[in-house]
């Protein structure tokens, strides 16, 4: 494609003493990727003590950080990171993001230069918000590289860009593949709702405008028998479905991302869980409250994995065809079963309350 590296140079360091990028993501657990705003003191106060309760926490330095605070969110940050045991650098419980500011800002060369010099060796992914091609990874690849050498890094930090343009979704296969470094992609519904002039005002989430309706079921003589029900649809499948392909494809991640109705969790719940169904690993809390509504939809229930265990035994070899319970399972039911059971490994690493509860299950025949 014109423009990418040819594939003998995909995988070389942007700049000489820079990290070797990785040949895989790994798959480290993300469910909750929460926010935090470094110049809130009351939020920056609550930060330590969220390490180890949550997979994701983020310094956002970009919107919903007001523009006086900028500079004060980027130094928040740094000291934030300096001062908290286990957070972040590749290892432990909890990773560190940051959210930049957008690549045509006035506080981003500052974010970067920043943040790499004083904290790169803790920063584990840099999610950069509005993102239109390929030519934007391009460029925050190559300063990261330059930067990491300058610093003397040896694990290079990943990147992950938030889908929030209508140009961003048209190029979404290009914006994966378009450096090793790429981790991951979020929906950004709030700024792609506007970039598409769509005439929704809100965080996220459905909209009751957004309808099916039911054919009129009639008489013999033509008449409406009953009212005609409406179906609430989501606004967001056709986004969410385009970027699980495009992450499957590239082997990177998929998530939800801001769900703005603090006070409906239940319709939170039903949003995170269409993007878990859907193929995402995980979603942005933007509140405390949101954090257990994310930990628990994006970890296989117990009987999900009860049943997928049972698939794998009773599948042997893994191939031909079994009846369970009246279904018929086969090679690709059982590669379904072995995503959810390998996720259910995973999550278990880190959650000693998944790991007791995914360690009861007992499977019968
Ligand atoms: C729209 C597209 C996007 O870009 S979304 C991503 C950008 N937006 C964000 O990052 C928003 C992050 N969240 C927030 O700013 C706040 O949670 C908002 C939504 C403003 C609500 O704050 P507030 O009115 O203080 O809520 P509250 O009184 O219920 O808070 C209770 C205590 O919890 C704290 N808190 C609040 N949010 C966080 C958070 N994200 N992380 C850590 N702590 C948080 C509050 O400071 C408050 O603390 P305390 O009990 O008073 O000590
Ligand atoms: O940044 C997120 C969004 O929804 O916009
Ligand atoms: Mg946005």
């Amino acid at each position: 494609m014109t423009g990418q590296r040819s594939p003998k140079d995909f995988f070389r360091p942007l700049a000489v003493g820079a990290p070797e990028p990785l040949r895989e993501v790994p798959a480290r657990p993300s469910r909750a990727i929460h926010f935090f705003d470094p110049s809130n003191a009351k939020m920056a106060a609550k930060v330590p003590q969220m390490v180890g309760t949550v997979d994701v926490l983020l310094g956002n330095l970009e919107d919903a950080v007001k523009a006086d605070n900028k500079e004060a969110a980027r130094h928040g940050l740094v000291q934030i990171a300096r001062d908290t045991a286990n957070l972040g650098g590749g290892s432990g419980p909890t990773q560190l993001w940051t959210r930049i500011n957008a690549l045509d800002s006035p506080w981003v060369l500052d974010d970067l230069t920043t943040l790499v010099a004083e904290i790169g060796d803790q920063l584990d992914v840099v999610m950069v918000p509005k993102v239109q091609g390929a030519e934007d990874i391009h460029y925050v690849d190559r300063l990261l590289a330059q930067l990491e050498a300058r610093a003397g890094l040896t694990r290079p930090i990943l990147v992950h860009a938030i889908l929030e343009t209508a140009r961003g979704v048209v190029n979404i296969e290009e914006i994966c593949g378009a450096s090793p470094r790429m981790q991951g992609l979020s929906l950004g519904p709030a700024d792609l709702a506007a970039d598409r002039r769509m005439k929704t005002t809100r965080v996220g989430g459905g909209h009751p405008g957004y309808v099916v309706r039911e054919d009129p079921v009639l008489t013999s003589d033509n008449v409406e028998t009953s009212q005609r029900r409406t179906y609430q649809q989501d606004l967001w499948h056709y986004t969410i479905a385009r970027m699980v392909d495009a992450c499957a494809m590239h082997g990177i991640y998929p998530y939800y991302g801001p769900f703005g109705d603090i006070s409906d969790p239940v319709a939170c719940e039903d949003q995170f869980r269409n993007a878990f169904l859907l193929g995402c690993v995980g979603t942005w809390t933007l509140h405390p409250s949101q954090i257990d509504i994310a930990r628990r939809v994006f970890s296989p229930s117990v009987d999900d994995v009860r049943h997928a265990r049972r698939v794998v035994a009773a599948m042997g070899d893994g191939t031909g065809a079994v009846m369970l319970d009246g279904k018929m399972e086969d090679d690709a039911s059982l590669k379904q079963c072995l995503v959810m059971v390998e996720l259910a490994e995973q999550l278990a690493g880190i959650d000693p309350e998944l790991k007791e509860q995914y360690d009861a299950i007992e499977v019968d025949a």
